[in-house]
């Protein structure tokens, strides 16, 4: 029987190999943030491919000044809320401050945000030696881990702002050997933030495993934003990478949709959205 308001055919679940193939076969992989089951809810309509428990839910939705005030019981509760909002989308949780101070306490983070809240992959921001270690641990345990590199909020305080990282030639060589050794130490995909565009297609080419761009440019095999940014709610001054996509649109609902479009099509980013 035909029925107007039938659900759409539900999609097949987002795998870490789908990941992959989508790299192999140059498809966009679409990432966006979500902090709770209603926002999780859109992000499943809209047929985004990764679903990320940000700890920047503590700068959009605590109106803390930074990311390290966020506990590892608080990514607990919203990566359970989202959880439970999704079905097909994979589930990112981020590790928050600290919570990767040694391997001990980064296998007890991941076990929570797995074991207790549902996730499917965490990330870690960085690629010192014990992050490197922790990225090999977790992934020995069939823990999925998601790598964070570039322009990684928690070191804020050492960075002196959130400053674009990898202009200089050094540094960008640094970058891209980070890149290649999170890889080595196992890490399943990688999120690459606020470098400049020709250093975002570098180490997109360079690296096996896909790379999520946000302020790396339109080479990156995907792209991930803050929710609120793309919906235009970011209380203050929102990062010149992202985009507002509700902007002339009629609901949240046609904004997420208009932003997987673009991924997918290659038109977000454009150019003024990247860091020359
Ligand atoms: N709303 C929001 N969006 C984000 O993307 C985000 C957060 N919050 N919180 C956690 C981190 C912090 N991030 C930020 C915050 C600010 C800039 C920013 O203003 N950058 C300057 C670059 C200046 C330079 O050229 O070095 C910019 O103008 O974009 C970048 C990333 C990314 N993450
Ligand atoms: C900006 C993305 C990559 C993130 O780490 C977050 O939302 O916390
Ligand atoms: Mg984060």
């Amino acid at each position: 029987m035909y029925v107007e308001n039938a659900s759409a055919p539900a999609r097949k679940p987002v795998t870490v190999p789908n990941l992959h193939a989508m790299k192999a076969e140059g498809r966009k992989i679409v990432m966006l943030t979500a902090y709770d089951a209603s926002f999780a809810t859109q992000l499943e309509i809209a047929g985004v491919d990764v679903a990320l428990v940000g700890d920047s839910l503590g700068m959009v939705v605590q109106g803390q000044r930074s990311t390290l005030p966020v506990t590892l019981d608080q990514m607990v509760y919203h990566t359970g809320m989202v959880a439970r909002g999704l079905s097909a989308t994979l589930l990112v949780a981020d590790m928050p401050f600290m919570a990767d101070r040694n391997v001990d306490y980064a296998l007890e983070a991941g076990a929570r945000l797995v074991g207790e809240a549902g996730a499917a992959m965490v990330k870690i921001e960085g690629a010192a030696p014990h992050i490197l270690e922790s990225i090999h641990a977790l992934t020995e345990r069939a823990i999925p881990v998601c790598a964070h590199l570039g322009l990684t909020p928690q070191s804020v305080h050492k960075f002196g702002g959130y400053k674009v990282q990898g202009r200089e030639h050094e540094a960008a060589e640094r970058v891209l050997s980070e890149a290649l050794a999170v890889q080595q130490a196992g890490a399943n995909i990688l999120v690459l933030e606020g470098v400049p565009t020709p250093l975002g297609e570098r180490v997109t080419k360079a690296l096996d495993i896909p790379v999520i761009g946000i302020g790396a440019g339109p080479h990156c095999d995907g792209q991930v934003l803050v929710i609120y940014d793309m919906l235009g709610i970011t209380p203050g001054k929102r990062p010149k990478f992202s985009k507002d996509f509700l902007a002339g649109r009629g609901s949240v609902q046609e904004a997420i949709a208009a932003y997987v479009a673009d991924v997918r099509s290659g038109a977000f980013p454009a150019a003024e959205h990247g860091y020359n």
